[in-house]
């Protein structure tokens, strides 16, 4: 069970509101100048990660005070829940445990008794010598060719983790061509299947519940598609792999559950790229290096659970999401990556925090009086910066930024990295120092522009900074790194949510839409003219079907 507390009704919170209204103005550059210290002080040093706060919009007292505010909110007992194995998903009375999944000490995790790690170690055991199979050539396909090319068919968690970590690791890739479909659009599959040799696809269909029905209309689709090439209904079992908790749905799809690789109702669909849902990981850059991007999960982990919140660095994350949440009411945080190859980590925790946190009803079943989980969004840098950086820098409303960079790169080509850092380093320093009128006159004389030129133009030039960033340098990206950094995100969100008194761990918010496709599909399939639903709703029904 979480502890249940009432953000503001909290003493951290009352302090918060006053010290926000003597604070607010406080300009970010005058937070320098005042201590020659503030980066020794604001910064953390986690192994190969560096995390730079030191330009957010607080003090010594601000983070005193958001501290306060974690141990009044009794942080540290929910992550001693969360680790122990409570049910802490209790609308779904469910522990929460993708710790466990990266658990590499061994140490033993119970769960009502019993400890999950035998069950946890079986399945990487089995992952382990699927995978080295398949990447040795070992496995074959039905006429006896080693397989060339694996496609992932999962939507959500079984899809956005899988992805966005092949993709930020295509450096360490092998021989295997990695494919992945989500869409429930017939193009998803149809275009990725153009391509593709059924003699030496393997399937894998990643789907914790196994019913969800974009999953599985694709999976039906993949297995027509492999069985009209000519292949017969046992050559399936070569072709076709599922991750998933649900046996008896693997079995009734017809996937022999000899090639089932099994996660369990604790690991949430979004925190399951640790788990076999990670098998298409594990395939593209070897078992090994999944296990190091489970290492640097699990070093995470050690430093969230044991590290004083101080120097905690998703606790202080996550501290500084809510005072500029709660406090300043900023509605969106911006992730950006100096990296192209971490170019979908927004988009994977698009899913991560706004599932997770996107709640209005607290722990309490009541409506909460305070705002919860930001809009997450972002592009990798500096693609970014030539689109929408404009608004962050003078737009209207205040949008705290991650900026993430690796210090190597994967691929030293002549001046790029250095002038991708450039950059990355310049827009934090432009964001916090801004440029002030003065500035903006000054260098337009000394373009030689009339006092009236200047006077028009100035405003328009004008960047008041103070625009909060974190940075985030790793020394380079590798599977460790990696799964450090997505783990302190993860923890980020869970912080958050302990403070915002939600269930970070249910997404009941899904169901509805589900629902009503499930009850429009029969209506689509007849000629009849719809008058069901609401007047909009039926109008583009029958267009559609006009138009169809
Ligand atoms: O893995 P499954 O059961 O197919 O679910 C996929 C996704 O389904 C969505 O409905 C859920 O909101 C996600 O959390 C989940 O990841």
């Amino acid at each position: 069970m979480l502890p249940k507390t009432d953000l503001t009704r909290t003493h951290a919170y009352a302090a918060l509101s006053q010290h926000f209204e003597t604070t607010q103005q406080t300009h970010l550059r005058d937070l320098f100048a005042a201590d020659p210290q503030r980066f020794d002080k604001f910064s953390l040093t986690f192994e190969d990660i560096l995390f730079d706060f030191s330009k957010n919009r607080v003090d010594d007292k601000t983070l005193q005070l958001l501290l306060e505010l974690a141990r009044e909110c009794k942080l540290e007992d929910a992550i001693g829940a969360m680790f122990g194995g409570s049910r802490i998903n209790e609308t779904e009375n469910r522990p929460v445990l993708h710790v466990a999944l990266r658990n590499r000490s061994n140490e033993a995790i119970q769960v009502d008794g019993k400890d999950v790690m035998p069950e946890v170690n079986r399945v990487l055991a089995k992952m382990k010598k699927f995978t080295d199979a398949v990447i040795g050539g070992d496995w074959k396909g039905y006429t006896g060719k080693p397989i060339t090319d694996v496609v992932n068919i999962g939507i959500g968690g079984s899809d956005l983790g899988p992805v966005m970590v092949t993709e930020a690791l295509k450096a360490y890739k092998n021989h295997l061509n990695l494919h992945f479909v989500s869409n429930i659009d017939g193009t998803h599959i149809a275009e990725t299947i153009k391509s593709l040799d059924p003699e030496t696809t393997l399937f894998l269909i990643a789907s914790k519940t196994f019913t969800t029905q974009e999953t599985m209309t694709n999976a039906h689709s993949a297995r027509s598609w492999f069985l009209e090439s000519g292949a017969q209904r046992d050559d399936v079992a070569k072709h076709f792999a599922a991750l998933s908790t649900n046996s008896k749905e693997v079995a009734a799809f017809g996937i022999d559950t000899e090639n089932m690789f099994e996660f369990w109702d604790w690991v949430g669909g979004r925190y399951s790229l640790w788990s076999a849902i990670g098998l298409s990981i594990a395939l593209g850059i070897g078992f090994e290096r999944f296990e190091e991007l489970l290492a640097g999960a699990h070093a995470a982990d050690n430093h969230f659970r044991n590290t004083d919140f101080k120097r905690n660095i998703p606790v202080i994350q996550a501290l500084l999401g809510v005072w500029y949440i709660n406090f300043f009411g900023t509605e969106t945080q911006a992730i950006l990556p100096y990296d192209q190859y971490m170019h979908r980590f927004a988009a994977y925790f698009q899913q991560g925090d706004m599932e997770s946190n996107g709640k209005f009803v607290g722990r309490d079943g009541r409506k909460v009086e305070h705002q919860t989980g930001p809009v997450i969004w972002g592009e990798p840098g500096t693609n970014g910066q030539h689109a929408f950086y404009q608004l962050i820098h003078q737009g209207t409303k205040l949008i705290p930024c991650d900026f993430i960079a690796p210090a190597q790169s994967l691929n030293p080509l002549g001046e790029h990295h250095a002038i991708l850092l450039s950059n990355y380093f310049a827009q934090t320093e432009a964001l916090m120092n801004g440029k002030s009128q003065e500035a903006v006159e000054a260098e337009l004389r000394a373009e030689g522009k009339s006092d009236e030129a200047i006077a028009e133009l100035a405003p328009f030039k004008v960047f008041e900074g103070n625009r909060p960033t974190n940075s985030f340098l790793l020394k380079k990206v590798t599977p460790y790194t990696l799964g450090s950094l997505i783990a302190f995100y993860e923890h980020k969100i869970f912080v958050q949510g302990v403070i915002w008194n939600i269930f970070s761990f249910d997404q009941w918010g899904v169901e509805l839409g589900k629902q009503l496709a499930k009850n429009i599909l029969p209506e689509l399939k007849s000629d009849e003219k719809i008058s069901s639903h609401d007047a909009s709703t039926n109008g583009l029904i029958n267009q559609y079907k006009a138009w169809r």
